[in-house]
């Protein structure tokens, strides 16, 4: 990520036309073209972007205030930021009582900084706290066409509601801060086509799986993906959110979707969204950011859905996945020098053998959450698969919520009885153990299936292997103590 630059010493080499002309078409241009041309206040080799909306957590704001303390300066637009409390919080019964020194620490900073400078803050133990990419959609803060970033990776998360929505480093947190926009590179943009109905139990998560084992850990490098086609149309905004969230690991700046009316119905009536003639305003702009017929992308793939089923990684990076009925490659198959080496370091940490069936890999530990999975639909799924079933003997088994939002209607469902009748620990709203840095952890060297977004080595804890896996598939999995899929339980829906 490139370090901030400030405006004044930008060099201002102003450029042509941002979309392409072509012959007889006019201007055409992509959706993520249209959202970033309308946020342009200068051109150059990197353009001057006005931001829209800025989220915060504890782990990458703290430098960032600090360095305006020091230089003096306030925060431009207090107004448009948002912060939360989620990576460092303990989940257990009463975070609060829980929080350790360097946690309580970072809590006390953010309040601290949020209060001088009048930012709206959602701390640990009120009721709109949770995992930032969760709140921000919940609260209706994350439209169609706007610019968003947040010091975290997975703000990519966000662009399933058609905005450019990217995660910046904390130098670049501070550039916001202090003056509400920022130097980007215009991003190169990639189509990911994903057409066709999927497998009957496939979730968004799989499509999101099977994308990068099929584009690759790097196939998405330099670019800003707009996921289209029918099979990603069909999805609700939870499952476009899983998808967009893990754009980031298939190399990608971020991932976007075009707005439609699964869009609007998800965003009417919501906390902070347009209402009245607003509203309507609105959504005459919002129908109006697509990808015009002719538009060129820089990279494309298109991916038939048809051959997708329910996937899970047997690796140490997203990529390196394959459907739950395969087995464990023999890193001799592989083509590529680079990938063949790769397979073979993943192997020897994961413990896995060439060959071996993923049913066969047995797990010790679930986790469910995060925010590529802790949203209500994801619990939902995973809810269904659980109720009359145990979590067996030899797994320990957590379901977090996304967010205290989420917490709170899933225990108006019952949710939290299912989870907790069937023997999982039902927790309060963090990223828990997608990171293990809030005491939520995998033991050194055992099996986890995963519903989170990265399994590199020790991600989960020191010496943890991840699978990631879909919500149904990680309750399927709890249940039967090695990785399974919700069809090995009769479940398919
Ligand atoms: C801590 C944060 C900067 C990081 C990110 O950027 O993604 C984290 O959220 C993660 O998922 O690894
Ligand atoms: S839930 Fe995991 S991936 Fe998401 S922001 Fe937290 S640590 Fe990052």
């Amino acid at each position: 990520m490139r370090g901030h630059r400030r405006p004044q010493r930008a060099p201002p080499r102003v450029r042509a036309a941002a979309g392409e002309r072509r012959p007889g078409s006019g201007l055409v241009t992509t959706l993520a073209g249209k959202v970033w041309d309308r946020h342009v206040i200068e051109r150059g080799d990197a353009d001057l972007l006005y931001i829209d909306m800025h989220l915060l957590h504890e782990l990458t704001s703290p430098q960032a205030f600090e360095g305006l303390r020091l230089a003096g300066r306030p925060v431009r637009r207090p107004d448009l930021a948002v912060a939360t409390a989620d990576h460092n919080v303990p989940t257990g019964p009463d975070p609060l009582s829980l929080l350790d020194g360097l946690a309580a620490r970072q809590l006390r900073v953010q309040q601290e900084n949020c209060a001088r400078h009048g930012i709206e803050l959602h701390p640990l133990g009120s009721p709109g706290q949770g995992v930032v990419h969760v709140i921000g959609p919940e609260l209706g803060l994350t439209q169609p066409g706007m610019t968003i970033v947040c010091g975290d990776s997975h703000t990519a998360t966000l662009g399933a509601f058609g905005a450019v929505a990217f995660g910046i480093g904390t130098s670049q947190v501070e550039h916001v801060l202090a003056t509400q926009t920022l130097w980007m590179p215009r991003p190169r943009t990639m189509a990911v086509t994903v057409r066709g109905t999927p497998r009957p139990g496939t979730s968004a998560k799989d499509l999101a799986l099977a994308i990068i084992a099929r584009i690759g850990t790097a196939g998405g490098t330099g670019t800003l993906i707009e996921y289209r086609g029918d099979a990603i149309a069909a999805l609700p905004m939870e499952g476009r959110m899983t998808v967009c969230n893990m754009a980031i690991e298939s190399g990608a700046r971020s991932g976007m979707i075009a707005p439609d009316d699964t869009t609007f119905a998800y965003l009417e009536g919501r906390e902070r969204s347009p209402r009245g003639r607003l509203w309507e305003r609105a959504l005459d702009d919002w129908r109006t950011l697509r990808t015009d017929d002719g538009a060129a992308f820089d990279r494309e793939a298109v991916i038939d859905a048809s051959a997708i089923g329910p996937q899970a990684s047997w690796g140490t990076n997203p990529a390196q996945t394959t459907g739950i009925d395969g087995t464990v490659p023999d890193p001799a198959s592989f083509g590529d020098a680079a990938e063949r080496a790769a397979a073979e370091r993943a192997l020897a940490y994961m413990d896995l053998a060439p060959g071996t069936a993923l049913r066969d890999i047995a797990v010790s530990t679930v986790f469910i959450g995060s925010c590529t999975n802790g949203r209500l639909a994801d619990l939902r799924a995973a809810a269904d698969v659980m109720r009359g079933r145990r979590v067996a003997p030899s797994v320990r088994a957590l379901a977090v919520p996304g967010s205290t939002r989420v917490k709170r209607q899933a225990e108006d469902e019952g949710l939290d009885e299912v989870f907790r009748a069937a023997g999982f620990e039902w927790r309060s709203s963090g990223c828990s153990m997608c990171v293990g840095m809030n005491g939520d952890v995998v033991e050194p060297g055992a099996h986890s299936a995963s519903t989170s977004n990265r399994n590199f080595e020790s991600r989960q804890g020191p010496g943890a292997r991840t699978h990631l896996v879909s919500p149904a598939s990680a309750a399927a999995s709890a249940v039967l103590g090695h990785l399974a899929s919700a069809a090995d339980l009769g479940e398919v829906r």
